[in-house]
């Protein structure tokens, strides 16, 4: 478990003070992932500094099964950051070693024995799927094998937390896929809390229980992902919805846009409410994926402006939610 109670990050000081990080405040319970996004600025890389104290936090918490780290001194903080493991953007490992003695860092440091460590590392290396790649040096490694260079390494020290900074930046569709299978497996394994920092959007949908947006250095919207995603007036849910391109609509009709707002939508809403009204419904695109095991979708329709009324008094019972293409107004059912 990683709490995240008030965090704030000052840079600088008087006229020159940046706030960075304005009170942040997550939990993150073992075996679940939570997902930071944020756009480019929104302070997601120092957030991820301040949870392994690489910086230190201006105030607040960084508390891990109940101890807060932000108050150890600093031999005692050196021990306790070895129970949060980090995956940085494009691994970070070193170029002059191999897979191997990448992953062996963190436990040379703690001067374990060859013998420990050998047996540890190609245990690790083992799990992460590249038990053949021990001797290989980084460049001699695909982008999603240092990926996972970099799981094994940050599991050395057997942590209960796991921090991704943007580890999937970079990595083609494939390999970013297996990578978030890998840290659901080992999430799974090892009953890990997992703080997942991503500007990626559908990385979160495949990988994340629950999310926080941050915003200039505040979390503006957090809540788990299905929650959100069936949220009609969420930003982050709407941010969250694979959204598709859309044809135009036909001259004359309105175009709405229609997403689940329940967990309950029956798979075929779209002829129930066609043969209902008895009015056409154009479809100008749609998107439907399961998360979690509940249906979530999106879909942009076109019908005559004087059948609109009736056709949100005929979805909203069978919970959808309609709205004008490009404005914020409900559709009142
Ligand atoms: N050491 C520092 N001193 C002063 N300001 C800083 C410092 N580090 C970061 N900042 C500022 O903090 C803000 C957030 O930066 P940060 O790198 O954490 O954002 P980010 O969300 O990770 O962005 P990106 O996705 O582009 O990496 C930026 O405005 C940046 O200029």
């Amino acid at each position: 478990m990683i709490e995240i109670s008030n965090l704030t990050k000052v840079f600088g000081s008087g006229d020159a003070a940046t706030t960075v990080l304005d009170d942040v405040d997550f939990a993150v319970p073992a075996g679940e992932i939570f997902a930071v996004v944020g756009p480019s600025g929104a302070g997601k890389s120092t957030l991820a500094q301040c949870i392994n104290l690489l910086e230190r936090p201006t105030s607040g918490e960084v508390i891990v099964n109940g101890e807060s780290l932000t108050r150890l001194d600093a031999a005692a903080l050196r021990r306790a950051r070895r129970r949060i493991g980090t995956v940085f953007q494009s691994a970070n490992l070193l170029s002059r070693r191999t897979a191997a003695e990448n992953v062996a860092l963190p436990l040379d440091y703690l001067g374990v024995t060859k013998a420990q460590t050998r047996a540890r590392v190609a245990e690790l290396l083992d799990r992460v799927g590249l038990a053949d790649q021990a001797s290989k040096y980084p460049h001699q490694l695909s982008g999603g094998q240092r990926q996972r260079v970099g799981i094994a390494r940050a599991l050395a020290l057997r942590p209960s937390v796991l921090l991704s900074d943007e580890a999937t930046s970079g990595l083609d569709p494939r390999a970013t896929d297996s990578f978030l299978s890998l840290l659901r497996e080992v999430r799974d394994e090892l009953d890990l809390a997992v703080v997942f920092i991503t500007h990626e959007m559908d990385t979160i949908v495949k990988i994340a229980d629950r999310v926080g947006r941050l915003d200039r250095g505040r979390i503006a919207e957090q809540g788990s992902v299905v929650d959100l995603l069936l949220d009609p007036g969420s930003e982050l849910g709407a941010a969250l919805r694979p959204s598709g391109s859309s044809s135009a609509a036909p001259v004359g009709l309105e175009q709405l846009l229609v997403t689940h707002n329940s967990v309950a939508v029956p798979a075929d809403w779209l002829s129930r409410i066609t043969g209902q009204l008895g009015t056409p419904i154009s479809v100008l695109g749609g998107n439907v994926q399961d998360v979690d095991g509940v249906s979530v979708g999106q879909w942009t329709i076109a019908i005559a402006p004087d059948r609109v009324h009736d056709f949100t008094s005929a979805a909203t019972p069978l919970g959808l939610y309609a709205r004008p293409v490009d404005t914020d107004t409900t559709v009142a059912a």
